[in-house]
C-alpha cells in the first residue's frame, strides 16, 4: 500500500531520465510547483521542451550518467531501455523518491490523479491497480467540483483567517465549522462575494464578537 501525502517540492531538485511520451506527461504534472527540474535524454519531444522551459528547467542532451541523480528529491525514470532504467535505480539511495515507468514495483512512489481547485486538491489513487479507473473517477470529481471551487476555497481561507484574528478561541471553533455552508458556496460561485462576507459578519454579530 502506498502512503498518500502532499509534498512541497518548491526549490527541490527533480530529475527526469528520458525525454519521450512518459517524461512529457510527468513534466505536465510538475507545472506550477516551483521545483528545479533537470531532464537527461539524448532526445526530447517538442512539448517536453516547451514544458521544461516553462519550469526554467535544464535539458542535458545526452545519455544518463550515475551522478545525475545526486541530491535529487524525486527521480522519474522514463527511458525505453530497461538496462538504463536499472542503472538509474542502482544510482539512487534508499532515501530518494523514485518512480520507474517501466516497472512501478521497482520504485517507491507513483503519481496520483489530481483535481485541483486553488488550494483544494482531490487526489485519486488505486496503488497501480487500475489507472483507467483512476482517470474515470477524476473525471467524475471534475464535474462534481466546478471551477468556482477555486474562489470558494480562497474565500474560506480568508474568512478563516478573519475569524482566527478577531474571535476568541472559545467561540471561533463553532464559527469556523459554520463557514462550510451551502449558501456561502452559492454566493461565491455566483461572484457575490460581498453577500458572502455580509453573511460572515452577521454570524460574528450574532455570536457577539
Ligand atoms: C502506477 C502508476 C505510476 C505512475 O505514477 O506513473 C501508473 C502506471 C501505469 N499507467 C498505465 C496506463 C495508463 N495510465 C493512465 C493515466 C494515468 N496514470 C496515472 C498514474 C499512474 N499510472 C500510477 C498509478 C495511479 C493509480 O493507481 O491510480 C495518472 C493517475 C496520473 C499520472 O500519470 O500523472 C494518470 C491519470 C489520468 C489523468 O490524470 O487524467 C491511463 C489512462 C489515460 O491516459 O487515459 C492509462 C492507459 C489505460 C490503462 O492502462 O489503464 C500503465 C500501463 C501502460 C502499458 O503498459 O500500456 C502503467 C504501468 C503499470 O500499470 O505497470
Ligand atoms: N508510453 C506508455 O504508454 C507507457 C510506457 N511505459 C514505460 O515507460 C517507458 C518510456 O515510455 P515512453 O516515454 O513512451 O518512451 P519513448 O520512446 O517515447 O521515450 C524514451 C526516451 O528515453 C530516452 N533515452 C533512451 N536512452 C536513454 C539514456 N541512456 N539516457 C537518457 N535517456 C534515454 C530516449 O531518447 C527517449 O527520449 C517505456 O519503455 C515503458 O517501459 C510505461 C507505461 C506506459
Amino acid at each position: 500500500m502506498y502512503y498518500p501525502i502532499a509534498l512541497n517540492i518548491e526549490r527541490k531538485k527533480i530529475v527526469i531520465v528520458g525525454g519521450g511520451m512518459i517524461a512529457t506527461q510527468k513534466l505536465r504534472t510538475l507545472q506550477g510547483y516551483g521545483a528545479y527540474v533537470t531532464l537527461i535524454s539524448p532526445t526530447i519531444t517538442d512539448e517536453a521542451k516547451t514544458l521544461l522551459q516553462a519550469l526554467d528547467g535544464v535539458w542535458h542532451e545526452r545519455n544518463f550518467e550515475k551522478d545525475d541523480v545526486n541530491d535529487a528529491f524525486i527521480v522519474f525514470v522514463a527511458t525505453n531501455n530497461k538496462e538504463v532504467n536499472e542503472a538509474v535505480s542502482a544510482a539512487v539511495n534508499a532515501q530518494q523518491l523514485i518512480l520507474r515507468a517501466d516497472d512501478v514495483s521497482q520504485g517507491n512512489m507513483l503519481n496520483q490523479a489530481v483535481v485541483r481547485r486553488g488550494a483544494l486538491s482531490i487526489a485519486v489513487c488505486t496503488d497501480g491497480a487500475s489507472p483507467s479507473l483512476t482517470r474515470k473517477l477524476k473525471q467524475r470529481l471534475e464535474e462534481q467540483f466546478p471551477a468556482s471551487y477555486d474562489a470558494y476555497v480562497s474565500f474560506l481561507a480568508q474568512a478563516r483567517q478573519h475569524i482566527l484574528a478577531n474571535v476568541p478561541r472559545d467561540k471561533s471553533r463553532a464559527l469556523l465549522g459554520r463557514l462550510v455552508d451551502e449558501e456561502l458556496e452559492q454566493y461565491v460561485a455566483q461572484g457575490e462575494l460581498q453577500r458572502a462576507w455580509a453573511t460572515v459578519h452577521k454570524w460574528l454579530d450574532e455570536a457577539n464578537v
